[in-house]
């Protein structure tokens, strides 16, 4: 009897049957099957885009019980949704294609492609802080040491795709994320192409309308599609220090919809900026944002714009660099060598995941890695870039024993990218000149920072002899802090070094000589005027715009390029200095490995795993995806289901017997070809065919014989295709279903034939049976029993049991033919009958709940024969 569950009491606990009915409760719910694809296990919708869901995803594997399992965004698209060679499998295609050329701190990182047959999955670094867009709503407007850090990452990202000879063509705020540390992360790259540098002009209008450069959607001539990608990083920037788009104010399209008169009213209006926005920014979207795209600011004038001087070392970080580091980082996320201590005491920072400083202020700063610092970083003012030394670098430095969890969740973010890039400078260094055997202890580098150099490098990382001697040694810490001084008026690339104990004249961190030729940055928080009043009401926010601009261009005059200057062409260039950073990628592309962008030419795992069918809202499971079933596995399940089925072996015995009698019927009405078996016996009614059919599917063993190439199902091929399809026409491959249970009907065969009775009794009594069955046809009023009769004759094993020597060793043979008797004329209809009942059963539910409905037809079938045989 069953314990009844006590309430729980004002007064007392939970009563032990509740509590061990929520633990039960609790661990059932533990124990819940996880969703997954591939290596991942499938959570929550992040976002939904064009090509489908967002997931959610964490590694199913960690390299440790320690380790929290690796975060990840699957971008999940059905397959059967991208046709081939059409626009979007292009796009999907363009966007692994680039992506896996891009390793950049600021640009989403590709994990990996996976597939199996329902859905490829486009596996990416997760984006924690959410969608840009979203932040600067909730913000409404960004700070303006956020906005120049923000942009100056974006910056980066463009850059090295530029330098990469890739333009995005969709850069908005839509397509920016925020990692966890609120960095940028550019993504969405379906309208990205590549360009060359003797003809980067591009003729397919891509973007945004209200990002999208006048030059794309007013004319109709090819564009320079770096400048485009330019003028959306103007728009993206205004965004962040406005809160709301630029030329978002025409009374006459207030929402911006009417492409056309958008256009005309931002080629011909000048820029207008809200107070708050202080000059230098304004002086850079000044540049930014000039129609004429002759006119506009190159990106690596951006770069060195007077406003994203504070990020200029992040900035002066060269593409290769990038490259270089993230191959690093690779090395760096193997796991330790067999034998190699986990370095779990390793002193973490103060400055690490969290965005406050030592003295727990805080700070715009950019990423930390965590594992990398060996002590606190000197309290700094804004700390926009900072990187810091291992304090006890071993030869295990390419394969780290720091543990990936202890690590920022973002291995390759920019700090310890820049961090790499110090790192593996100087193991080059070291490769390529011979040890210093100094017993000195002292800096590891030198930063020679030289803003006027002509080289495209702003500084370069040269060891000096002093710190040749052992890697180990090297370095406490360095920090590269890009923080305008106060009051300095200089930049200081400041590092915590300490000054070499043998005198080798290396300065303290604070005495590193300063990049004291540069600019002094204003002071803009000084400058900027405060416009706590102003009224944002009269701007609308950024808004969502995903639509391509090709489509709904209304543009009256599409013939000329835009000639208007809303900027003073004069001021635009005011401000930013005309180094030579960036000069090489504004002279041409970086060499890099040939790639097709609109090939399918993509590594794609091929993954299993149980993700579930998105129908609906794609949350719910709906079901598995059977066909990706090992074959292993499917043998595994089909003998643990065989094992299941032994005490239902008589049952299926004589199902089995009568579903074959209702095929071979139908295989006599279809004709010797025996192909068209959607025929039913009577040949006609589309109703019972469907539900012969759902019969037959389940328990046919003639469609399983075409099954896998087991010598099993090759013999049961032979046999059965001898029986039913004698021209073996069945092309058909059955379902796992099928198969499973024809194998349990396989199973049950030999059990019965296991069970058989003593031949000679069993005789007998057929004989009298017979007998007793001709007297009854004989007469009118045994019509009543001649489903009785009927049934004796299809009963395979009645009929088997009459010839038992020849037909024991077979019983398939011998239901064989048993069948061919009952398929006689006279016999059929009766035998139609009878299989009707057994039909209308079963197949009157779905395949899925077919099993108790099985049990209760083998049941009444047994009785059935019970009591006939009682009868007899
Ligand atoms: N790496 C990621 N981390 C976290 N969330 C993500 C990530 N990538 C995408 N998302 C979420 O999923 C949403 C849709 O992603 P995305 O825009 O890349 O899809 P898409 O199919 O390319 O759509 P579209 O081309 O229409 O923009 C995003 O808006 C974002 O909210």
């Amino acid at each position: 009897m069953t314990s009844v569950p006590q309430r729980h009491t004002y007064y007392g606990a939970p009563t032990s049957s509740y509590t061990q009915s929520r633990q039960s409760a609790s661990y059932s719910s533990q124990k819940r099957k996880h969703v997954t694809f591939g290596p991942y296990i499938v959570g929550s919708t992040l976002g939904e885009g064009e090509f489908g869901k967002v997931k959610m995803g964490w590694s199913k594997t960690s390299s440790s019980s320690m380790d929290v399992p690796k975060q990840v965004a699957i971008k999940l698209i059905r397959r059967d949704t991208i046709p081939k060679n059409s626009e979007k499998e292009v796009k999907i295609y363009r966007e692994i294609n680039a992506l896996k050329h891009l390793n950049h701190p600021n640009i989403v990182r590709l994990e990996e492609v996976l597939q199996n047959s329902k859905y490829i999955g486009i596996v990416l670094e997760y984006a924690s802080g959410g969608e840009f867009y979203k932040y600067i709503q909730k913000k409404r407007r960004l700070k303006e040491s956020a906005a120049c850090r923000l942009f100056a990452q974006l910056i980066s990202g463009v850059y090295y795709m530029h330098s990469k000879g890739l333009v995005h063509r969709d850069l908005k705020l839509e397509n920016l994320l925020l990692d966890k540390n609120e960095n940028l992360l550019i993504t969405d790259f379906g309208f990205v192409n590549e360009f060359l540098p003797e003809n980067e002009l591009m003729k397919t209008s891509c973007g945004s309308p209200c990002y999208a450069a006048p030059e794309l959607v007013v004319t109709a001539r090819p564009y320079e599609a770096r400048k485009a990608d330019i003028w959306s990083c103007g728009v993206i920037m205004y965004a962040m220090l406005a809160g709301y788009l630029p030329w978002d104010d025409d009374p006459e399209n207030p929402d911006g919809d009417d492409i056309g008169k958008l256009y005309r009213y931002i080629t011909r209006t000048p820029l207008k900026f809200p107070d708050y926005i202080a000059p230098v920014p304004r002086d850079l979207l000044r540049a930014i944002l000039v129609a004429d795209p002759k006119k506009r600011i190159t990106i690596a004038q951006t770069l060195h714009h007077q406003w994203l001087q504070p990020h200029l070392p992040f900035l002066s970080v060269m593409p290769e660099e990038w490259d270089h580091v993230s191959k690093n980082q690779e090395l760096l996320r193997q796991p330790p060598q067999k034998g190699e201590a986990v370095n779990s005491a390793r002193p973490r920072s103060n400055c690490s995941v969290s965005s406050t400083n030592s003295k727990g202020e805080k700070r715009n700063s950019l990423i930390m890695d965590s594992s990398l610092y060996s002590q606190p970083v000197p309290p700094q003012q804004s700390q926009s870039h900072a990187v810091a030394m291992p304090s006890s670098p071993s030869p295990r430095l390419r394969q780290s024993p720091v543990k990936s969890n202890n690590r920022h969740s973002r291995s390759n973010s920019a700090a310890s990218i820049a961090l790499q890039a110090v790192v593996d400078a100087e193991r080059e260094y070291h490769a390529t000149h011979p040890p210093f055997t100094s017993s000195a202890s002292t800096s590891a580098l030198q930063f020679e920072v030289s803003p006027h150099s002509t080289s495209p490098r702003l500084y370069t990382f040269s060891p000096t002899k002093a710190n040749q001697n052992t890697v180990t040694s090297l370095r406490d810490s360095v920090i590269i802090e890009t923080s305008p001084q106060k009051g300095s008026g200089a930049f200081l690339i400041a590092s915590s070094l300490k000054e070499s104990p043998n005198g080798t004249g290396l300065p303290e961190a604070s005495s590193v000589p300063t990049t004291s030729g540069f600019k002094a940055p204003l002071a803009v928080k000084a400058q900027v005027p405060h416009h706590g009043t102003h009224n944002l009401a009269l701007h609308r926010r950024p808004r969502p715009t995903s639509y391509h601009p090709a489509s709904c261009s209304t543009f009256g005059d599409t013939s000329q390029a835009p000639t208007s200057q809303p900027a003073v062409s004069g001021e635009a260039t005011t401000g930013h200095t005309q180094a030579n950073i960036g000069k090489s990628t504004s002279q041409g592309i970086m060499h890099r490995d040939s790639f097709s962008m609109n090939k399918p030419f993509v590594d794609m795992q091929i993954v299993a795993g149980d993700l579930i069918k998105s129908g609906g809202d794609g949350d719910t499971v709906a079901k598995k995806i059977h066909d990706q079933v090992e074959d292993a596995d499917h043998r595994v399940d089909l003998s643990r289901q065989r094992r299941q089925s032994q005490r239902y072996s008589v049952v299926y015995d004589k199902l089995f017997g009568v579903a074959q009698q209702s095929e071979d019927n139908a295989v006599e009405d279809a004709g010797p070809g025996g192909s068209t078996v959607e025929r039913g016996a009577s040949g006609t009614s589309v109703k019972r065919d469907k539900k012969r059919f759902s019969i037959m599917s389940i328990y046919s063993p003639s469609r399983s014989s075409v099954d896998s190439g087991s010598p099993k199902n090759e013999d049961k091929h032979k046999r059965t295709g001898s029986e039913n399809n004698p021209s073996g026409s069945s092309k058909r491959t059955p379902s796992r279903q099928e198969s499973l249970v024809n194998d349990q009907a396989d199973t049950s065969r030999k059990s019965s034939a296991a069970k058989k009775p003593e031949p000679t009794k069993q005789a007998s009594t057929l004989k009298e049976v017979k007998a007793d069955a001709s007297r009854k046809t004989s007469n009118p009023i045994s019509k009543q029993e001649s489903l009785g009769q009927s049934s004796v004759h299809g009963d395979g094993k009645a009929e088997a049991r009459a010839e038992p020597e020849a037909n024991k060793k077979n019983p398939t043979v011998q239901r064989s033919a048993s069948l061919k008797k009952a398929a006689k004329p006279t016999q059929t209809r009766k035998k139609v009958n009878r299989s009707s009942v057994m039909v209308s059963s079963v197949a009157a539910g779905s395949t899925e709940n077919a099993r108790p409905r099985e049990q209760s037809t083998a049941k009444r079938v047994i009785d059935f024969f019970k009591r006939r045989s009682m009868r007899l």
